[in-house]
């Protein structure tokens, strides 16, 4: 019996359960090793422990009901906590049996520990490791608390009771706030649902659900559930962050469905175009611009599909009814299987303001180039004001008075004797008066007397007959004959031979001539222009020019002035010279540096016209642009001419002559000639030099 007993007791110790029994009273009879070493109690200690002591929740009054339960149903199976020695609460549930022996009657419980053990509870806590959720029940009765594993976790804590009322608060940034949430759910039954920050580095959101478990009106328990929302709430907080960010750009961004719906819209599109978020709540794109018809937002919708992204320029309307441009970036977004228009408009009001004035500016800049291309052209129609139909340039008053002259002689068949230095345009005025002539249609017979040799000038004026002299192999029609009806320029009458004079004089004064060699005389209808640079006058008193010939001549004298007596005309006559040479070489010249007309001016161009002429085209050969700077071009600048210093004209041609040729050599005609140089024909330069008596020797004598 003994040994039964021992066998008994063995067996119950080494149970794999945790087993205690008790008396009527609750008192604790005896408990295993299991459930001493659960509690934390020897076995002294705990036999001195009643049902009260391992579970506070239990009262005599629910004791009492609870062993007339087990007692009427002799087992009897329930879920409860107990409190260990350290006062810790763990979760058990408890199999109970009624003994009853000799009037001793006990209940024997087994019980089994189940705060880690049930497969529910692993699923649970897996479960609440995947959501991060962590529960907890908060028992007012004996301000017990029993968390969960991930409600420990989500804390760092090492068991419930770091998680009572008391302890939980500090936990959190704002202690008041949930110490305001505990006391609403105990005192008034508030349930809450909130985030909470912990404190802490980095800190967590918690989201904290609490619901009160009522007995009768009496709040009993706290369930509630804490979860770790760090990560979600992070995102939120970074797409708020974004959403601000998207809210606070200046541009509008609208995102609309298929429908033209608006779905999603920054706050600029309420602050720049006066909606308030209730017009906003349910409106379309008809409504926020009627110009868009369903037709036109269909098609437009589809090319935005189609090419992913839009960019065209519009027009925005205020609530108010006005309008300002804006820019349009459409792109197609693609979400959950649907297609959104995502619209980011930039107002340009700043922008085309800028292009406004930069295209007033640009029409401005436009209107000033039309204006001076205008000037350009009125000073070319000045020019060529300036410039009569004789191609001849003037703006002096005192050239004006002589071709005054012209335009008064031209008409009549009057003689003229032109005066004056070479190269101030003698020739020309004699074309001026030809082609203003009666006979204008005829040419214009020209005879340079100094060109031709002595011999030869009767026959040219006058033509011979074959055999007339050695060499007149044929018949040669004289210029005089040629002129019949129209004018004959007679050029450098000066150099006239003295025996040919009278011939000349009969013709001026009668109409005709002997043909030379032949035998009869030749009536001509002939006008005479006559021009020379000499001194008639003191050739006459030399005995080099007939009187008679000269008074005949000189029935309408005209004195070309030397250009230096009109420097006026210098920056006409220059411009006109720089087109005509430009265009010839294919320059780009326009015009002349202020720095060149002034330049041009203070020069005393003893080659007249013609110097100045000849200057301008080497110019346009060296330089290069379109505005004719100075250069090495550029004669140096004559000073005041002193008396002393003054030459006769036919010394100063005779010493230029002479310069030219010591530096060619004494080569006057062909490349790199005087001729050349001296831009004169190479005949005309051997009849000047004999004329001076330039002779070679001379030359290189000197
Ligand atoms: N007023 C003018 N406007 C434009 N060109 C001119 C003017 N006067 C002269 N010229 C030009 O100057 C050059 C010299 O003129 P022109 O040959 O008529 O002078 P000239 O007095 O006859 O000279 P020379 O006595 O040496 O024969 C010519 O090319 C001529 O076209």
């Amino acid at each position: 019996m003994l040994q039964e007993t021992l066998v008994k007791d063995w067996l119950v110790e080494t149970l794999p359960y945790e087993v205690m029994w008790l008396d009527e009273t609750g008192k604790l009879l005896y408990a295993n090793e299991k459930f001493r070493n659960r509690l934390g109690y020897n076995k002294a200690e705990l036999l001195k422990l009643s049902i009260f002591d391992i579970n506070p929740t239990v009262t005599q009054e629910s004791w009492a009901k609870h062993w007339a339960t087990v007692k009427r149903e002799q087992t009897y199976y329930f879920k409860g906590s107990h409190k260990s020695k350290s006062g810790k609460f763990y979760e058990v549930e408890v199999f109970t049996q009624f003994f009853s022996n000799n009037r001793n009657n006990i209940i024997c419980a087994i019980v089994n520990d189940i705060s880690h053990s049930s497969f529910y509870k692993s699923l649970m806590d897996s479960t609440q490791d995947i959501a991060n959720v962590g529960g907890w029940k908060l028992n007012l009765q004996d301000g017990s608390i029993i968390a969960t594993t991930e409600a420990l976790k989500i804390f760092n804590a090492e068991d419930s009771e770091a998680l009572t009322p008391a302890n939980i608060i500090h936990q959190f940034k704002d202690p008041e706030k949930i110490k305001n949430l505990l006391r609403g759910v105990m005192r008034t039954s508030a349930a809450y649902d909130e985030v909470l920050e912990t404190k802490g580095h980095p800190s967590k959101f918690i989201r904290a659900v609490a619901k009160p478990v009522l007995k009768g009106d009496k709040v009993y328990k706290i369930v509630g559930v804490y979860q770790d929302i760090t990560e979600r709430q992070l995102k939120e907080n970074n797409l708020q962050l974004f959403k601000e960010v998207i809210d606070n750009v200046e541009d509008l961004i609208y995102v609309f469905n298929r429908k033209g719906e608006l779905i999603h819209y920054s706050v600029s599109v309420m602050n720049q175009l006066g909606y308030s978020k209730k017009q906003l709540e349910s409106i379309t794109i008809f409504k926020l611009d009627p110009t868009i018809t369903e037709k036109w937002w269909k098609e437009h919708f589809n090319e935005i599909v189609d090419k992913g992204l839009l960019r065209f320029e519009w027009l925005a309307l205020k609530t108010d009814g006005t309008k300002f441009p804006v820019e349009i970036s459409a792109n197609h977004l693609r979400y959950n299987g649907e297609d959104y228009n995502c619209a980011v408009i930039r107002n340009v009001t700043e922008r085309k303001k800028r292009d406004l004035k930069l295209y007033e500016a640009l029409e401005e800049i436009k209107s000033l180039k039309e204006r001076l291309e205008h000037e350009n052209e009125y000073l070319q129609e000045e020019i060529s004001d300036k410039i009569n139909a004789d191609n001849i340039v003037c703006k002096s008053e005192i050239y004006s008075k002589v071709l005054e002259q012209v335009h008064l002689v031209a008409p009549t068949d009057t003689t003229v004797l032109i005066t004056g230095e070479s190269g101030t345009g003698k020739e020309l005025l004699a074309s001026a008066i030809h082609t203003n002539s009666l006979g204008k249609n005829r040419a214009l017979i020209k005879v340079n007397c100094a060109t031709l040799p002595k011999e030869l000038i009767e026959s040219e004026l006058f033509g011979h007959k074959k055999g007339a002299f050695t060499g007149a192999v044929t018949d040669k029609v004289g210029k005089f004959t040629l002129a019949d009806g129209g004018t004959i320029f007679l050029d450098e009458i000066g150099e006239m031979p003295i025996d040919l004079q009278s011939k000349l004089l009969r013709v001026l004064q009668e109409g005709e001539f002997d043909e030379l060699g032949g035998t009869r005389t030749i009536k001509v209808d002939v006008r005479v222009i006559a021009a020379t640079n000499r001194k008639l006058e003191d050739m006459i008193k030399e005995g080099t020019f007939r009187e008679d010939l000269y008074y005949r001549l000189n029935v309408f004298p005209i004195y070309n002035i030397p250009l230096r007596e009109r420097k006026e005309d210098i920056p006409l006559l220059a411009q006109f010279f720089l087109e005509k040479f430009s265009s010839k070489a294919g320059k780009a010249f326009k015009r002349l540096s202020k720095k060149t007309v002034d330049a041009l001016m203070a020069y005393n161009y003893p080659g007249n016209i013609r110097e100045l002429e000849n200057l301008i085209e080497r110019a346009v050969i060296v330089e290069n642009g379109t505005t004719l700077n100075t250069g090495s071009w550029m004669p140096t600048t004559s000073g005041p001419i002193k008396t002393a210093e003054l030459l006769t004209f036919e010394e100063a041609q005779k010493q230029h002559i002479i310069e030219v040729l010591k530096r060619t050599d004494g080569k006057v005609s062909g490349v790199n000639g005087a001729a050349g140089i001296l831009d004169m024909n190479a005949k005309t330069l051997f009849a000047k030099m004999k004329k001076l008596g330039i002779e070679k020797q001379t030359v290189f004598k000197s």
